[in-house]
């Protein structure tokens, strides 16, 4: 009888609560009730429909937009979510003062990185305009050595794969990027950068901490700590926690005891000595936000690289408009600059194809802090929703796009451009929360593209229809970026091998060779190697004297 009446309480306790909730909430719940959906379950809402693997999300939502439209609400538990897929109202809440805190999904990220420059929350705003200065065209102009540096060794590494072999570019990719980013951003010597404890770990597991994180945010019942305990994640997330602040910790730790000997010049100043001067951050926080920027950066300049060469693997005529682009335009060998950069159209072309297809933040998330009205004035967002906007439906639907699902840089041609809404491309997120990283993570990719294009051709694996895609934080291709390659050298039998121009190759373009004497009957010498007994004897004669071309100051016009 007692356990009864102990029941009937906790019951009558719950029904309260939940009397009291939509009371608290009647204008929500008034304004919500005019934005369709599908129907939602008490107390769990809609969150037994996003039960579904990472892919498989996006596949849904999809769905719910063919179902109720370009706009539609779902429940998380007592979360509204209404998503917006129009890209005027996209713009207008990204930009919005009343849009200016990242959603509760987010608070999954806390227990790894805390609140900072990716997660929000108080510290947001003034940790952003700290690191800021590092991101700018300036500083990036500053990182260009390394960039072309880390850009040529890796092309040198994929050069030297067996061509009949198949391999996951990301994974040779992600090292150039680590190794950048920790030189760049980050402000690490070379020697500091390829001895970071726990670095080849971090970096091998960061896919599955992504997975560890994104099943949290998909399954409510994994949010219940007992749960999370049980099926052992709780001890997996201890894992990665403790990896990362070994691996933070030992980077901050670095920069202090360098910052005792001296202060870099504020224009290529690195991010954690930024944090460190400021003064304004605890020693945890400096952490997290290290561990925030490193992650963002590496990993998202990787997949984004490695996405660019397996499209150029699989589209062979745009393989070759780069290529004759860029020795156009950059040549064969040399450092690669901005302003070159900036010329290459046909690579541009690719990035933002590949940007589009594989949209790096597929969903985001924010939260509506005042009411706040869009779509003509017929749809009023209620203060507390959580708004999501879906970058990859956006950079998917066929209203903008012909054809979604193919892979077509031509999209990006200047008239084809014209011709389409602005804001139904935006790869990089708008507004103060817009990334950070975007003229850094340009400038990186195309230098490593420029690279590898001049040490090989690149050959695909499969086709590129559909790939299916991992949307665990960010968005990956879920089989990996699998492509050949072949050295240029054995693919025409032009000049280059093992990344070194062909000695040959290179005396020609200095002088015209002429004959001493004949070719016929030469003496040969055959003592232990032969040679030529009476020695090779030829004439030269430097270039300009025969042609009057090219060369200037013993260098080659733009070559050497
Ligand atoms: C091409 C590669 C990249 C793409 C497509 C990309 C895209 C994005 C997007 C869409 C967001 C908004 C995320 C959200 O609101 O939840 C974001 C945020 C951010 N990105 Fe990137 N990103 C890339 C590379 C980078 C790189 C290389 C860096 C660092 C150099 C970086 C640093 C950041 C930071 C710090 C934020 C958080 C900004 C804030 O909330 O204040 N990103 N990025």
């Amino acid at each position: 009888m007692s356990w009864l009446a102990a029941l009937a309480v906790v019951a009558a306790a719950g029904v309260s609560c939940w009397q009291y909730w939509r009371w608290t909430h009647r204008r929500m719940l008034e304004l919500a009730a005019k934005v369709p959906g599908p129907p939602a379950l008490p107390i769990l809402g809609n969150a037994l429909i996003f039960m579904r693997n990472p892919g498989d999300i996006l596949n849904k939502i999809e769905e719910l937009y063919n179902i109720y439209g370009e706009y539609f609400k779902f429940w998380l538990g007592p979360d509204l979510n209404i998503c917006v897929k129009n890209p005027t109202d996209i713009r207008a809440l990204l930009t919005s003062n009343k849009v200016n805190q990242k959603g509760p999904l987010y608070e999954v990220l806390i227990p790894f990185i805390g609140y900072g420059i990716l997660s929000g929350g108080p510290s947001w705003r003034n940790h952003r305009k700290i690191a800021t200065p590092t991101y700018n065209k300036k500083s990036v102009e500053h990182f260009t050595p390394i960039f072309n540096k880390e850009a040529e060794h890796i092309a040198l590494v994929l050069s030297r794969k067996d061509p009949n072999v198949s391999f996951d570019a990301y994974k040779d990719i992600v090292k150039c990027t680590t190794q950048s980013v920790n030189q760049t951003l980050l402000g690490l010597s070379k020697e500091d950068s390829q001895n970071l404890y726990r670095l080849d770990e971090l970096v091998s597991q960061t896919r599955s901490m992504y997975d560890l994180i994104f099943s949290k945010m998909t399954r409510w019942w994994l949010q219940i700590p007992i749960i999370y305990w049980l099926t052992g994640r709780k001890s997996l997330q201890n894992y990665y926690i403790q990896l990362l602040d070994d691996f933070s910790s030992d980077i901050v730790k670095r920069r202090r005891q360098a910052l005792e000997l001296s202060t870099p010049d504020e224009e290529c100043m690195g991010i954690v000595d930024r944090f460190i001067l400021s003064g304004q951050m605890s020693e945890q926080e400096i952490k997290w936000d290290t561990i925030t920027l490193f992650t963002t950066s590496q990993e998202a300049a990787a997949k984004m690289a490695s996405g660019v060469l397996l499209i150029l693997a699989h589209l062979p005529e745009w393989q070759d408009k780069v290529y004759h682009e860029m020795m156009e335009i950059v040549g064969g060998h040399g450092p690669v600059n901005s302003e070159q950069l900036k010329q290459m159209q046909y690579l541009d072309m690719v990035y933002k194809e590949t940007l589009r297809y594989f949209a790096i933040a597929a969903l985001i998330q924010r939260t509506v802090e005042e009411e706040i009205t869009i779509n003509e004035g017929k749809l009023t967002l209620p203060a507390g929703t959580s708004l999501v906007l879906p970058i990859h439906h956006l950079h998917r639907d066929p209203r903008y796009w012909e054809d979604p699902y193919k892979v077509m840089p031509e999209r990006f041609l200047p008239e084809n451009v014209k011709k389409r809404d602005p804001n139904a491309f935006v790869p990089f997120s708008l507004g103060p929360m817009d990334c950070l990283g975007r003229v850094y993570a340009t400038a990186l990719i195309k230098t490593i593209v420029v690279w590898v294009l001049r040490y090989v051709h690149l050959e695909p694996v499969g086709t590129l229809d559909n790939i299916k895609l991992n949307a665990a934080i960010s968005v990956s291709a879920a089989d990996g970026y699998n492509i050949r390659t072949r050295p240029r050298a054995q693919k025409n039998g032009s000049i280059r091998t093992n990344g070194r121009i062909n000695v040959v190759v290179r005396v020609l373009r200095y002088v015209h060779l002429e004959p001493v004497g004949t070719l016929d009957n030469i003496k040969l010498n055959a003592d232990i190697s032969v040679s030529a007994a009476d020695g090779y004897n030829i004439q030269t004669r430097p270039m300009e004297q025969k042609n009057g071309s090219i060369r200037k100051n013993g260098r080659i016009n733009g070559l050497s």
